[in-house]
């Protein structure tokens, strides 16, 4: 079977949007994984076709693997989303991503590409642990952020970023930097991530190219799992040539941007993205909401041994624990975007795990919970705390998530050994949760002395492991 590339365009059932071969790039993507060509790329793709405007392109860049340009290079950049919903699952070929650059073959050309004057956005999915930070700022002691100030080509997200911007003083022209990642005022965040970094080094130009650029804040979302060789084979069966890059994903996708631009951009608004002055309901109800009950699933379904998210929102328990995780704990600490009704919202949330064809790993949306729980738990215990309710059922996704990690031989996370250092020689209920509590990464002094979120803690982890 001949493998998708522009010469087997005509032999597809349906090509890209736009003609890949007439688009210039105008949109650097930090980490190419499988969530930005489900959806940024897609509303990218459907935005040029509406508009006719085909300066946006995009350069995707893989952070840490040749995984994903070795997957796409062969392809000239063509790859599919294959969509899995109820019924026969449908595909389309994008051709929005025009080149993959490599952080650990060319670092240059990553800064390079950022610093040309033909971008004027940088879009980023680089997960949580890739912004290196500590609390609210950037982790200076993180010895690549270190490597990366002591001058050398930059290897990290935060290091690409100024190191471009400082670049662009050559030509004046601002940038926007657009964080699509699941962090809580992700463009705020990441502004003051770069603008640590740049009182540590000593850049010239970037000072003022920082006052130039923007940060909008968005809220992302679509369930994008990783793909498997049966999502490859089908995808093959769909379009008649093999796609070695083929993502999957539910149908739903959504996308709130908070509109400060700094200079042109995609007509993202006419292929459904929504843009507002004000995203932080939007990014609170699904953070909270959304990803709450993902984490709680993941933890609670690995525990029964649950392999997938749709199997664990199956079992009754789980489910009525997630909607009284939504209506007791989440819903009073939100104030609803407008028109968003949060029951509907919460109900639909739970449909949409529920999706038999998607196969998301409970193992995938349990990894990195270090760096996961303050975004998604840890703000709704505080707020509970504050209103002096007892916060019992996300204190139950925190508990779940300490004996996940007690019980897992191996544990995915950026902070794995300080975890398992934590626990060692740990027997009992109240001595893992003291351990865990005591990791000041994960839970600041305020959370940590608390008397009630200790004890419910305690309670919950007794009897996950009785
Ligand atoms: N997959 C989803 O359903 C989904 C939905 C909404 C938002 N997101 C956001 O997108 C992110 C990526 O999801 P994905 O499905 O593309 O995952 P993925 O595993 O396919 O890709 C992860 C990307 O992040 C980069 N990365 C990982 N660790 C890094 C580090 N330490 N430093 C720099 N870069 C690093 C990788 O190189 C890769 O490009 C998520 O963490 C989340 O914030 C994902
Ligand atoms: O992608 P992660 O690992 O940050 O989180 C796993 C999931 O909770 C997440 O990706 C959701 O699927 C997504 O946020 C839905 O929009």
């Amino acid at each position: 079977m001949n493998r998708l590339d522009l010469t087997t365009l005509t032999e597809l059932p349906t090509g890209p949007a736009v003609d890949p071969r007439g688009l210039t790039v105008g949109i650097v993507h930090l980490g190419i994984g499988a969530f930005h060509r489900a959806h940024q790329a897609v509303f990218t793709e459907q935005a040029a076709r509406i508009s006719g405007d085909t300066r946006w392109g995009i350069t995707g860049v893989s952070q840490r693997s040749t995984t994903v340009r070795d997957q796409l290079a062969p392809q000239d950049g063509l790859y599919s989303v294959l969509t899995r919903g109820q019924g026969d699952p449908s595909i389309e070929v994008i051709g929005s991503v025009r080149d993959v650059l490599t952080v650990p073959e060319d670092p240059d050309a990553v800064v390079a590409r950022i610093a040309d004057p033909a971008v004027s956005v940088v879009t980023l999915t680089v997960t949580e642990k890739g912004y290196r930070a500590s609390g609210d700022g950037l982790n200076l002691a993180d010895p690549e952020i270190q490597a990366d100030l002591a001058g050398r080509s930059p290897r990290t997200v935060v290091g690409q970023l100024a190191a471009g911007l400082a670049r662009r003083a050559e030509h004046g022209e601002p940038l926007t930097i657009l964080s699509c990642d699941n962090l809580v005022a992700n463009g705020p965040f990441l502004r003051r991530l770069v603008q640590d970094y740049a009182e540590a080094a000593d850049l010239k130009g970037l000072a003022e190219q920082l006052e130039l650029a923007t940060f909008p804040a968005s809220m992302v979302d679509r369930i994008v799992p990783a793909t498997t060789e049966t999502d490859r084979a089908e995808a093959a069966r769909l379009l008649g040539v093999r796609d070695e890059a083929v993502v999957v994903a539910e149908p739903f996708l959504q996308w709130v941007i908070e509109d400060e631009f700094a200079g042109p951009r995609p007509a993202w608004e006419s292929a459904g993205a929504v843009l507002t002055r004000d995203v932080a309901p939007w990014e609170q109800a699904k953070l909270r909401m959304l990803n709450a009950t993902h984490s709680m699933l993941a933890y609670l379904g690995a525990l029964r041994g649950y392999e997938t998210i749709a199997e664990a929102v199956r079992d009754e328990e789980l489910s009525g624990l997630a909607q009284d995780l939504m209506r007791t704990d989440v819903i009073p600490t939100l104030t609803p975007p407008d028109g968003l009704d949060l029951p509907a919202y919460g109900a639909s949330v739970l449909e949409r795990f529920a999706n038999p064809a998607l196969k998301h790993r409970t193992a995938q949306v349990a990894m990195d919970g270090s760096v996961k729980l303050p975004v998604r738990l840890l703000g709704t215990v505080r707020d509970r705390l504050s209103a002096g309710a007892e916060p019992t059922v996300i204190s139950l996704a925190v508990a779940a998530w300490m004996v996940y990690v007690a019980k897992s031989a191996e544990v995915d996370d950026p902070q794995a050994t300080r975890l398992k250092s934590a626990l060692e020689g740990v027997t009992t209920a109240t001595a893992t949760v003291d351990a865990l509590l005591s990791v000041e990464t994960i839970f600041t002094p305020d959370l940590r002395d608390n008397d009630v979120f200790r004890s419910l803690l305690v309670d919950h982890v007794t009897r996950l492991t009785s």
